[in-house]
């Protein structure tokens, strides 16, 4: 089964306004690493908010086609039971940050499952471990840098364990060690199984990548093994 099937889905929001996505269809298979490109405003972050379902249910507006995340139509199940398929880290971890430690903050999402508090703990070490931020475990967040908390937004859907991550620009604030850092921890999930949509501005953070999706103003205009479309993107952006 692919983690991932986007068929034929368009999508207008409900303010007054034209077609954000037109007509989009891909698949992705569990394991793959996608990258997802395309210049602003072109609707990569509202193609992730219809992966996490939080379009249409918080959203509203207009969705025709379809969006199945691990089999499961985005439409028929509630934002909640999603997020135990796709852990979703937006592209401001402000809108995502609450609790006054890091280590509140990964633990939130599996204390509110009511797991023991053992398996709570456990979830919490691992993932401090995976991202490589122990350190920070009794730091509050509002206090770090835009990196450390698009890594702590990470945690915090990690510890879900769910099957599916899509990272809405996570790299933007990093330096180029920062986004070595995030690649290796990329490729460290995937070893461990996950699926990974990742949408990035520069093309060259998305090296890790095994496709590259371009969109342009709301149409999928390629979809392709990342080295021809990453160089023909560079060349683009040049002109
Ligand atoms: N809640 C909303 N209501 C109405 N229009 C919206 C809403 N959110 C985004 N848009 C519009 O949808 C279009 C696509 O926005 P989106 O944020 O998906 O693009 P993007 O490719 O992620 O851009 P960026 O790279 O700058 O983040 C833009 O024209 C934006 O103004």
């Amino acid at each position: 089964m692919d983690a991932i099937v986007v068929d034929r889905l368009s999508y207008r929001y409900q303010a007054a306004g034209g077609q954000i996505l037109k007509n989009i269809s891909f698949k992705v298979a569990p394991g793959e690493i996608v990258a997802l490109i395309g210049l602003s405003g072109c609707g990569k972050s509202t193609l992730c908010l219809c992966l996490g379902g939080i379009i249409p249910h918080y959203l509203g507006g207009e969705l025709t086609g379809q969006v199945l995340v691990n089999g499961k139509d985005t439409r028929e199940y509630r934002v909640a039971q999603l997020a135990l398929e796709v852990g979703l880290v937006f592209q401001e971890p402000d809108t995502q940050l609450f609790a006054p430690t890091v280590e509140d903050e990964i633990a939130f999402a599996p204390e509110n499952l009511c797991l023991p508090a053992e398996e709570v703990g456990m979830r919490v070490s691992q993932v401090l471990d995976t991202l490589g931020i122990s350190a920070l475990r009794k730091a509050n967040p509002s206090h770090l840098s835009g990196g450390q908390k698009h890594l702590v937004a990470m945690g915090a859907v990690l510890a879900l364990d769910p099957a599916i991550l899509v990272l809405d620009e996570v790299m933007a604030q990093l330096d180029p060690a920062g986004k070595k850092r995030i690649n290796g921890i990329l490729a460290d999930l995937r070893r461990r199984g996950k699926t990974i949509l990742i949408v990035e501005h520069d093309p060259e953070t998305v090296s890790i990548a095994d496709r590259v999706l371009v969109l342009e103003d709301g149409r999928l205009i390629e979809d392709d093994r990342a080295v021809t479309v990453v160089g023909e993107w560079e060349s683009m952006l040049r002109c």
